[in-house]
């Protein structure tokens, strides 16, 4: 997370919109029940994906990076009635966790689960599809998945990339050199405001969001 002054910080927490009760749980029982509870998107990220995902009310959601749900519950906050969302994660220890929390989410039968890794299920989404993706899995992949997930959205699409500040890191001249996520997050950034397909802003909001527009 980058450093904002805590006072500013506190203001920003107050004035945010309280995250729903089930949410709440889930953020303890993640704390509680994994070693890297970190993970989990913060409240007021939360808040802010549930908010886009309204005034965008997609169709269509793809996450990657699904971890204990947290963020995909924010994002279906804001499905319309046919809308439904996939999200894909990796690593099969923490679904009992998810499957418990998306079970008693009142629009359940919306989340589409799929425990894979996220380079190969990609591959069977349609393209021109989707219509809101957030990316929150491997640094390591996140050139291929933003060029796999502009094939996938829909003209006028949104992405939404999360830790593209990585800790400031990407703003420090020698960082690069020590840890190959900072090298290639850096490089993430530079391709990202250059590609002519589509249109980005990096939202300084904790790790830093990028938004992004096909155009
Ligand atoms: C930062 S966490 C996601 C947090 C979650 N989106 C949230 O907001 O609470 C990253 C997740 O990506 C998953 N992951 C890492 N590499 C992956 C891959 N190649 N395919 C699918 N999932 C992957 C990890 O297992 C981990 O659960």
């Amino acid at each position: 997370m980058i450093n904002i002054s805590p006072i500013l910080e506190s203001y920003l927490d107050h004035h945010v919109d309280q995250e729903p009760e089930i949410l709440s749980r889930l953020r303890v029982e993640t704390y509680q029940c994994t070693t890297q509870p970190h993970m989990i998107s913060g409240e007021y990220q939360g808040r802010l994906l549930s908010i886009l995902a309204k005034i965008l009310s997609p169709k269509t959601i793809v996450e990657l990076g699904t971890f204990t749900g947290y963020a995909t519950l924010c994002l279906a906050e804001g499905l319309p009635s046919d809308g439904k969302i996939i999200t894909i994660d990796k690593n099969d220890e923490l679904e009992y966790l998810c499957r418990k929390y998306f079970d008693e989410f009142e629009f359940a039968s919306k989340i589409d689960f799929r425990i894979n890794d996220a380079r190969e299920e990609l591959n069977t989404i349609e393209k021109n599809s989707v219509d809101l993706a957030f990316i929150d899995a491997d640094k390591e992949s996140y050139p291929y998945y933003f060029e796999k997930i502009l094939e996938l959205l829909r003209p006028g699409g949104t992405m939404l990339v999360d830790n593209v500040l990585w800790y400031g890191k990407v703003m420090l001249e020698e960082e690069d050199k020590k840890d190959p996520s900072t090298k290639i997050l850096k490089e993430f950034n530079e391709m990202v405001t250059k590609d002519e397909r589509v249109e980005s802003i990096i939202l300084p909001i904790r790790d830093g969001i990028t938004l992004i527009r096909k155009k």
